[in-house]
Parts: structure tokens; C-alpha cells; sequence
């Protein structure tokens, strides 16, 4: 196991308990409000409180990162498109900022392994750890020292955010060819056939499908007959991850151990958190997850943490767009718990005994 030290306290039972019995007495049939009942009563617990905080501060972080894979043929996009996307984020013009300003986000734009150099792009939080990963299918994707360096700039971002002030946390991330990685992770981490996760990323044809299915498999087998153990979360990353997706892992563990709900996205956020509950059991009672990718490995990963996505819209964008829509279905859900009024309250008749 690794060195790493994570500390994650229980969510609070007791408060999830009084959250259930305040359910009751507010005017509705038990139940009637189905999930957005459990998302509130959650969030009780993992505040600490019934009922919870109205989540006015949410920040989006979007972590990006770059992928030697990427020159194995796994997707049609050239690696630029990350660094160019990454200016797209902080002018504003991408999926992200539109579905952020939407729901009332901020959005976070941060630098932690993309290939070229960006520290001329203005609005961008420079935390880069390595210049993008080795290509996996022949070589660990980064040190075991890098993995928890870009794993401690996640935790850190998170830590900040929430001391200044932010009630939930959400994943975002950029990245070219990242979908093979992500897959890799989800196949080991839930111990799944590799067959089972590959997916289209961005859009590819059967050759490139088929060519990205090898490099999975040979990815794994090469990871397995490395000295590291996989159940390392940290070793884990080093070998099959991403600098964001380490980084997102970090920021999931961030905010658990915060008392703090982060709000995940699709398929490469899913790699993250499922790679985050491998430090603790615990963490996975502080995550949400937003929507159903329809990349195959999203629903693997949220099956393996036994997690029920909010949305299902056939997205497939990263960036946390999926994530940022379901904002407004946390916000319900607890404001349910402190505004509707209680049957005694309104004055309506309840169910006779
Ligand atoms: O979030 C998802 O489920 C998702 C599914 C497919 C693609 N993406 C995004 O598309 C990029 C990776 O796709 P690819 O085909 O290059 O591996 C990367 O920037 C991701 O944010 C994201
Ligand atoms: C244009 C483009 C935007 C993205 N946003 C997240 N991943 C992306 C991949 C591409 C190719």
C-alpha cells in the first residue's frame, strides 16, 4: 500500500437519520421526491448538519494533462487541441463556461501535465508536474514521485477552495487521447476485462476502436508485470494514469477529507474518484455522480462504487459539463430540506393512522 497518508472521517449517520425524519414532516407523500430525498439526506451527512448548507459557492476545476499514448493512434484529434482548448476555457468560449454560468459556477482552469508550454496563457493556474505522460502500452505512464505530485496539486486545489469558502466541489477535465488511460484504470482498478471499458472517446472508426482495445490490454498486461503493486493507488496512477486524472483523484480525496461533496463527471473523472476510494471506503459516501457517459467505463466505475448518476443525457464532452448540469439537482435537493414547509406548518392534513 502506499505511503500516502488520507484522512476521512465517516459522514455523519445521526445527521442522515434526523435529514430522513425531516423528510417525513415536510408536505409531500414519504418518498415522493425519490433520489433528491437521498441527495439531500446525504448531504446532511457529509455536512454534518440538518438541514444542510444552500450551496450558493461551487467551483468546477478543470484539470488538463497530455498522453504519450496519444501517438499510438488512439484518437483522430491532434495533441494541440488540449493546450488550444485550455484557451478556450479561460476566454470563456467552451461547453463548460456556458453550462457553468448556467447553473452558477466558477470555473478553474489548471495546468497540471500538458505537453507544451502555457505559462503565457493568462487565467490559467500553472501546476505542472511533467510535460505529458509516456505512452502506456510500453512504459509507465509517469514516476511513482510525479503520480503523487500531480495526486497533491488535486488535494490542494480542493483544500483551497474550500477554505475560501466553496460548498461543492466539481471535476472537470481536458486532455487529448485521455479516454485510453481512463479505461486502462477503470479495467484495473474494478478488476474488469478490458473489452469491457474501451469506448469511441471523442469519436473514432472500427480500425481506431479495435487499435485502441490492443493498447488497453498491452497497457495492463505491462502493468501487471511491473515490480509496482497495483493496489497502490498512487503505483496505479504512475503506471495507467493521466496527470489529471491523478490530479482529480487528488481533488476527490480533497474533498472527503474536508467533509466537503464533489460533484464527478464522465468517464476520466469516474477513473479518478474510483481510484480515489481505493485510499479509503469512506470516500465514496462524499461523492456524487453527475451524469452517465456514454463511454462504456463510466457506468463500470459507478457500478464498481455502487454510485447512481443523476443524469442521463448521452453526453460524452468532458470538461465537467455533465457534472455542472446536475448542479441544480443538488441545490433542490437541499433546499427542499430547508424551505418546504412542514405539514404542521401549512397546515395540510397528513396520512390517517
Ligand atoms: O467525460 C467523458 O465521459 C468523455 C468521453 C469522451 C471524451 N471526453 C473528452 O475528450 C477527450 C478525450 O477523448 P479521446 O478520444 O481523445 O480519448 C478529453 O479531452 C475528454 O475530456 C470525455
Ligand atoms: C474540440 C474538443 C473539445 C473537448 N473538450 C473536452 N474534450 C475535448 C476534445 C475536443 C476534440
Amino acid at each position: 500500500m502506499t505511503d500516502l497518508a488520507v484522512s476521512v472521517e465517516k459522514v455523519s449517520q445521526a445527521h442522515i437519520d434526523s435529514a430522513k425524519q425531516r423528510q417525513l414532516s415536510l408536505t409531500k407523500p414519504p418518498g415522493s421526491l425519490g433520489v433528491l430525498e437521498e441527495v439531500g439526506n446525504r448531504l446532511c451527512g457529509i455536512f454534518g448538519q440538518t438541514p444542510p448548507p444552500s450551496l450558493d459557492l461551487i467551483d468546477v476545476t478543470v484539470f488538463a494533462g497530455d498522453h504519450g499514448v496519444v501517438g499510438e493512434g488512439v484518437t483522430p484529434w491532434p495533441q494541440e487541441v488540449t493546450v488550444q482548448m485550455l484557451s478556450n476555457f479561460v476566454t470563456g468560449g467552451a461547453a463548460i463556461n456556458v453550462i457553468a454560468s448556467v447553473v452558477g459556477a466558477r470555473v478553474l482552469v489548471v495546468d497540471v501535465g500538458v505537453a507544451s508550454d502555457t505559462s503565457l496563457l493568462e487565467g490559467l493556474v500553472q501546476r505542472k508536474q511533467i510535460f505529458g505522460t509516456k505512452s502506456i502500452c510500453s512504459e509507465a505512464a509517469m514516476t511513482y514521485r510525479e503520480a503523487r505530485g500531480c495526486f497533491e496539486v488535486g488535494r490542494d486545489v480542493a483544500k483551497d477552495l474550500i477554505r475560501s469558502g466553496s460548498q461543492l466541489l466539481v471535476t472537470g477535465d481536458m486532455g487529448i487521447g485521455n479516454t485510453t488511460p481512463a479505461a486502462a484504470l477503470i479495467a484495473a482498478a474494478a478488476g474488469v476485462d478490458p473489452k469491457e471499458v474501451v469506448g469511441r472517446g471523442t469519436g473514432i472508426d472500427d480500425l481506431t476502436f479495435s487499435r485502441k482495445c490492443e493498447i488497453v490490454e498491452a497497457a495492463l498486461m505491462r502493468a501487471e508485470r511491473s515490480t509496482a503493486s497495483l493496489d497502490d493507488p498512487v503505483a496505479l496512477l504512475s503506471e495507467l494514469g493521466g496527470a489529471e486524472i491523478a490530479a482529480i483523484a487528488g481533488y476527490v480525496v480533497g474533498a472527503a477529507e474536508m467533509r466537503r461533496p464533489v460533484l464527478v463527471d464522465g468517464v476520466i473523472a469516474l477513473s479518478g474518484a474510483l481510484v480515489a476510494t481505493m485510499f479509503s471506503p469512506l470516500i465514496v459516501d462524499y461523492i456524487f455522480a453527475g451524469h452517465l457517459s456514454t463511454e462504456p467505463g463510466a457506468a463500470v466505475a459507478l457500478r464498481h462504487m455502487g454510485l447512481r448518476p443523476l443524469l442521463t443525457l448521452d453526453m460524452r464532452l468532458g470538461e465537467g459539463t455533465g457534472a455542472a448540469l446536475a448542479v441544480p439537482v443538488l441545490r433542490a435537493a437541499s433546499n427542499i430540506l430547508s424551505e418546504m414547509a412542514t405539514f404542521d406548518q401549512a397546515g395540510v392534513a397528513q396520512v390517517k393512522a
